[in-house]
């Protein structure tokens, strides 16, 4: 009976379990953002994400896969021994999260270190974080952007702007508080708008003059104040490339921590075949086009950047795959090939 039961109510059991050690992990990440003593005791037995100068530390791993290295709190204090420094950086670390297993993870910059010194001990190699994109995977990839764009915030956010006195973290660096003015800042992202636009057959990208050669993303624009997301979407694509939206669902959410901190909202977009003529505003834009499935498969396939011709056109070459613009390109294909 027991068996039957079990058999029967599996996901539910699943999903409870789960859910209840997530929710411990939840409570234990609000217990260190309000308790500094508590997010001190948490970092002694932590892990930390390094960065220098916001470029995140990666290793290679024999089989040529790249990670973040697992480097504990204790780790981190031999290497500033071996360099002579002062164990007192540890304590600039910024919690960003809190593994299955309870332990809490951190992220620090180490730009006031020599880069090659601390390449050399912690035996990895500090990356572009845009090029870390390309070259990580899995769950590893959010949490090293959060990491880094906690650390910009702080670096960034130095002094009130109410007072221009200077501003106080926490210890788990969730909050900066200027004792002068009395006002508390939180960390901040900027609400982006990020659209798949279609034709019914085609979809449509754009690229910027500074994108790599051959990449191009879906279109996106940030929200104007007091805008919701149909105005900003219907803004955007009237402005950068001159078209009359149909129709839009909201198809998924991410956080990109380029240029500072954006909350990018993403959306399947439609466009009406018979309005189909871009007209690119090329202030904003270098290039949009129209893609065909086949075009997008193609791309798709490819697993290093093309290269390019000179005088050639170029072949496409999309977003890594973190990337919610990439992300948007793959489903969309996925709602041609059931559809067509
Ligand atoms: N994750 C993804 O897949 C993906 C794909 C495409 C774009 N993006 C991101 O979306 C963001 C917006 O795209 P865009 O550049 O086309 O936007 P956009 O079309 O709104 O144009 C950018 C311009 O908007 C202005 N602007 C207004 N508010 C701003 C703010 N809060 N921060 C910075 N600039 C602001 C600036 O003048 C800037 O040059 C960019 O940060 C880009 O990195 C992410
Ligand atoms: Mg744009």
């Amino acid at each position: 009976m027991l068996k039957l039961l079990r058999t029967l109510f599996r996901p539910e059991l699943v999903l409870r379990r789960s859910s209840s050690s997530y929710v411990a992990r939840m409570r234990y990440l609000t217990r260190l953002r309000e308790d500094d003593e508590a997010c001190l005791e948490a970092l002694r037995s932590g892990r930390l994400l390094l960065y220098h100068r916001l470029a995140p530390l990666l290793q290679k791993t024999p089989a040529g896969l790249f990670q973040l290295p697992n480097i504990c709190t204790n780790d981190l204090e031999g290497v500033l021994d071996k360099l002579g420094k002062s164990h007192a950086l540890v304590k600039e670390a910024v919690l960003i999260g809190c593994t299955e297993k309870h332990e809490a993870q951190f992220s620090l910059d180490v730009g006031s270190l020599e880069q090659s010194e601390v390449e050399r001990l912690c035996g990895g190699a500090f990356i572009d974080l845009r090029k870390a994109f390309f070259l990580l995977t899995g769950p590893e990839v959010p949490l090293v952007a959060r990491g880094q764009t906690l650390l910009r915030w702080h670096q960034t956010n130095g002094f009130c702007s109410a007072s221009g006195h200077p501003t106080f973290r926490n210890q788990s660096g969730s909050q900066r508080i200027c004792h002068s003015s009395g006002h508390t800042y939180y960390p901040k992202m900027a609400p982006v708008v990020i659209a798949l636009i279609s034709d019914g057959s085609r979809c449509l990208l754009g690229r910027q003059a500074t994108f790599p050669s051959g990449m191009y993303s879906a279109l996106a624009g940030f929200c104007d104040m007091g805008e919701t997301i149909e105005e900003t979407l219907r803004r955007e694509i009237a402005e950068e490339v001159g078209l009359e939206l149909m129709s839009f669902r909201v198809s998924g959410s991410q956080h990109w921590p380029f240029p500072q901190s954006s909350f990018m909202v993403a959306c399947q977009a439609l466009v009406s075949p018979d309005n189909t003529q871009v007209s690119v505003d090329h202030a904003e834009l270098e290039d949009a086009r129209w893609f065909s499935l086949q075009e997008v498969q193609e791309a798709l396939r490819l697993k290093k950047p093309p290269r390019n011709h000179q005088g050639a056109p170029p072949t496409l070459w999309l977003p890594p795959r973190y990337a919610i613009a990439h992300q948007l390109v793959v489903e969309w294909v996925q709602q041609q090939l059931a559809t067509h």
